[in-house]
């Protein structure tokens, strides 16, 4: 049996759920099928989640909302009319999303999440209200109902452990299930979202539940390449990868699958398929266990992301100072922030932040009472930061690969501020200013692959 997961490219209009129909119809063991929210039909278009995140906004701020209401309903309403849905099924999601302004949240954070939720749930619904009228046997499962539990964070939730056993006992028979992506329900009944591009992490924690033999990823490109084709001009496909590889180079900027995505699938030890909905028959990206990988280069991908801020500290003899690291922690526990990296020397220390959880406010205090409990002899907060990411199993049994990571960026008169390498020696990290970062990908992929 196959998980099959689409992503909002995948099912932005008509044409994109014919093609979605056709390639789970040619395949009978594609028997759990993951939507997305519709995406984006062309450049500059908006993706019903963000419709719904001004939606929410707008009832929040107590502004008229028709228009805006309406404007998604049409999204579905152009897509059921081309499947000739009956209209009860287009009134069950305008009813739908009439209700969202006029039901009781425990808070905004919950309203915000209930709505944008609703891109996957009535997708989904419209998904197998359309494969119905085509005589295919569907069945939409809600979340509630297959015991898909989340924890009370409601817009950047996890998955609670009780969930596996939950779909331990979901039976498949020979209508198809279709599960919304993005969203389960905490323990009290609230609806909560994974962070945004959670629908992946919807379809591998099925996979696990479900034992899937394959996780199929269904997106708009042939194949991962080892560089976003975005910044580097036709980089190379990576047609097999292993599961570490793949959350290092999704944790730092390949949003072609979420960095969260891969870890039910590595519990449940299902392999994923990244695959073209617009172009099935290529094999796409295949992410396996580490045994059944072939070596053939030092590198997998290079990637980049902008989402970092640091702060850089140095106090002489720094490293004899019982307790120095402590302090500071002590005060991220008291913001409630967490670090995502810590390089140090003998007399520096650089905190590696994601900037999403931080605003002016709480980095201003966190700094003075850093500065207060350390007294630093210099102390920076740099916001401008790009963390490059280089990674690839073929490292570990390689002699100078770092060599070969820098001499593009020295030739290129790039700073480096930071670099570290991670303890699994599978990636190596380097920090540079934002402006730096595509110049960075684009030199380091070519001395590796040109
Ligand atoms: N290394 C990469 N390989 C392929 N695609 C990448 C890479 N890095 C970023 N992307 C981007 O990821 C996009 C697919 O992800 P996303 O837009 O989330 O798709 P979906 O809507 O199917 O979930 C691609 O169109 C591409 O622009
Ligand atoms: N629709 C949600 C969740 C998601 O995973 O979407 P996509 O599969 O289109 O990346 C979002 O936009 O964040």
């Amino acid at each position: 049996m196959k998980v099959v997961k689409f992503g909002g490219s995948s099912l932005a209009d008509a044409d994109h759920f014919r093609k979605v129909i056709d390639i789970i119809s040619s395949d009978s063991s594609r028997q759990v099928v993951v939507t997305s929210a519709p995406g984006k039909r062309f450049d500059g278009d908006i993706k019903v989640t963000d419709l719904l995140i001004k939606f929410a906004e707008t009832v929040i701020a107590n502004q008229p909302y028709a228009e805006i209401q309406q404007q998604i309903f049409a999204r579905y309403s152009d897509i059921g009319k081309e499947f000739s849905v009956s209209s009860e099924v287009l009134d069950n999601i305008n009813q739908k999303l009439a209700a969202l302004p006029t039901k009781q949240y425990p808070n905004d954070e919950y309203l915000m999440a209930a709505f944008k939720a609703h891109g996957e749930r009535l997708n989904a619904e419209l998904f197998a209200a359309c494969l119905t009228a085509l005589g295919q046997p569907a069945k939409f499962v809600d979340p509630s109902e297959a015991g898909i539990i989340l924890t009370d964070n409601p817009n950047n939730a996890s998955v609670d452990e009780e969930t596996y056993t939950n779909l331990a006992k979901i039976k498949i028979g020979n209508e198809r299930l279709i599960f919304p992506g993005f969203f389960g329900f905490t323990k009290n009944g609230e609806i909560a979202t994974f962070a945004r591009g959670g629908s992946d992490i919807t379809g591998s924690i099925l996979a696990r539940g479900l034992k899937a033999d394959l996780y199929e990823n269904f997106t708009d490109v042939d194949a991962i390449y080892a560089a976003n084709p975005k910044i580097v001009k036709d980089p190379l496909p990576i047609n097999k990868m292993t599961f570490r590889e793949m959350r290092e180079l999704s944790y730092a900027g390949f949003s072609v699958f979420n960095d969260e995505a891969i870890i039910p699938a590595i519990q449940g030890q299902v392999p994923i398929n990244v695959k073209n909905t617009n172009n099935p028959e290529a094999d796409g990206t295949l992410i396996v266990p580490e045994d059944e990988l072939e070596i053939k280069s030092p590198v997998t991908g290079i990637t980049a992301s902008n989402r970092f801020a640091a702060l850089y500290l140095h106090r002489y003899l720094l490293n004899k100072e019982v307790g120095f690291t402590r302090k500071i922690l002590d005060i991220l526990y008291k913001y409630g922030v967490s670090y995502e990296h810590m390089p140090s020397g003998i007399d520096d220390l650089t905190i590696i932040f994601d900037k999403s959880q931080l605003d002016g406010q709480t980095i201003k205090k966190m700094c003075a009472d850093i500065q207060e409990a350390v007294s630093p002899d210099d102390m920076e907060w740099i916001d401008d930061y790009a963390i490059i990411m280089v990674v690839g199993e073929g490292m570990r049994a390689r002699i100078g690969t770092i060599e070969n990571i820098i001499k593009p960026l020295a030739d290129n008169q790039i700073a480096v501020h930071m670099i570290n390498q991670g303890a699994s020696r599978i990636s190596i990290m380097i920090g540079v200013q934002e402006a730096d970062a595509d110049t960075s990908i684009k030199e380091i992929y070519n001395h590796f692959f040109n």
